[in-house]
């Protein structure tokens, strides 16, 4: 498959309004170090990965495995291409997760998140606020003057020995469950074939993560943006969800064709679109996993704005629903996370003390929400 790479090479996807512009680069482009140094030729790479899993030799393998850890090491995120989630799965999910949206608030409201320990149930619009602060005040005076507009559903691994995912009942949401858990499962496997491409790319033994990341705690977010007056998305602060970064080892992002995602120049600090590119999972290194690298991956910060509008009168633009699925890949909780030994030396030694992935993401999670 290393026929591919030449191809992946001179498709470039400059993050540049508008949506959906893929731009094919010149044959000798410059590198994506040097790419992301100006927001004009900032993008994001885009990655073919069947390329990793149809290699036949270690060689072939560390080719992709430098692609992926450079574009951690200089964007922090990615689009990924030729993975083994099918369309019809992904087209599935969304569709299963609108009808959940749409059931009545009673119903909804009985899900209730209501422990971050658990970080299960669902979330209505404005319970959330994600930042970057650690402040309980300040997050608070946030929430209440910008909230993130959206609502959502939290899904953590069914087999939890104490806590148990907010299901509907099967009658009010068909085939929800059965669905989701089945796609927890594609996403977990997603994740740890991506981390053994790491490992290799950060010269670990290519199973070196297998056993750090195999008890499933992860979180499947499902999102709803509710259609709103774009004139509210533009306040100071306003956003469909506020900048943040994310807290585990990689989130892997599906979005709708509506636009919005915004990933952060870590060079300039401007905020570039991260448009939806059909087919491709969005792919961002978290906290824990800049942590575990001791900052050689970029934990990007990144936001939902409102896309394009649609205007309803001379005056006033409508933003219209937009969905996304978010899963949250994490180290297993009781996993210690300290700075990995290919990533420190005696002159760039250890910049944290080591924690555990429950102390660290609990942690954040109370703070984010009400
Ligand atoms: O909806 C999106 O595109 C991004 C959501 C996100 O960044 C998050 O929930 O952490
Ligand atoms: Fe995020």
């Amino acid at each position: 498959m290393l026929v591919l790479r030449p191809f992946i090479r001179q498709v470039v996807f400059r993050a540049a309004r508008p949506h959906f512009r893929v731009i094919a680069a010149p044959r000798y482009s410059s590198t994506l170090a040097e790419d992301v140094r100006s927001d004009s030729t900032f993008r994001i790479p885009l990655i073919d990965f069947a390329a990793y899993k149809q290699a036949t030799s270690l060689a072939e393998k560390r080719c992709i495995a430098d692609d992926i850890v450079n574009g951690f090491k200089e964007v922090g995120f990615v689009y990924l291409t030729g993975h083994v989630i099918e369309p019809e799965t992904v087209d599935r999910v969304f569709q299963k997760s609108a009808e959940f949206f749409r059931l009545p608030e009673d119903t909804k409201a009985r899900l209730a998140w209501d422990d971050p320990k658990a970080n299960r149930g669902y979330v209505q619009v404005g319970r959330e606020r994600v930042t970057t602060s650690l402040d309980a005040a300040e997050i608070a005076a946030l929430r209440a003057k910008a909230p993130d507009t959206k609502e959502s559903m939290e899904i953590g691994r069914e087999n939890h020995p104490k806590f148990r995912n907010k299901w509907p009942q099967e009658t009010e949401a068909p085939e929800f469950k059965q669905t989701m858990l089945h796609f927890f499962q594609t996403c977990h496997e997603v994740h740890t074939m991506v981390m053994k491409s790491i490992a290799l790319g950060l010269d670990l033994p290519e199973d070196f993560f297998d056993n750090k990341i195999d008890r499933q705690d992860h979180n499947l977010r499902l999102l709803s943006y509710p259609a709103i007056r774009t004139s509210l998305l533009l306040g100071d602060g306003q956003a469909r969800a506020g900048s943040h970064t994310d807290y585990g080892t990689l989130t892997l992002l599906f979005q709708d064709s509506i636009g919005g995602l915004e990933v952060q120049n870590p060079h300039t600090k401007h905020y570039q679109p991260a448009s939806p590119i059909p087919g491709t999972i969005v792919v961002n290194a978290g906290d824990l996993l800049a942590r575990w690298s001791n900052d050689v991956f970029r934990s990007t910060l990144h936001r939902v704005v409102a896309p394009p509008a649609i205007k309803i009168n001379a005056t006033e633009g409508m933003t219209p629903t937009r969905q996304s699925i978010a899963f949250f890949c994490n180290p297993n909780f009781d996993a210690i996370i300290e700075s990995l030994p290919s990533c420190t030396s005696t002159s760039n030694p250890s910049k944290y003390p080591p924690l555990t992935t429950e102390q660290y993401i609990v942690g954040r999670l109370a703070a984010t929400y009400s």
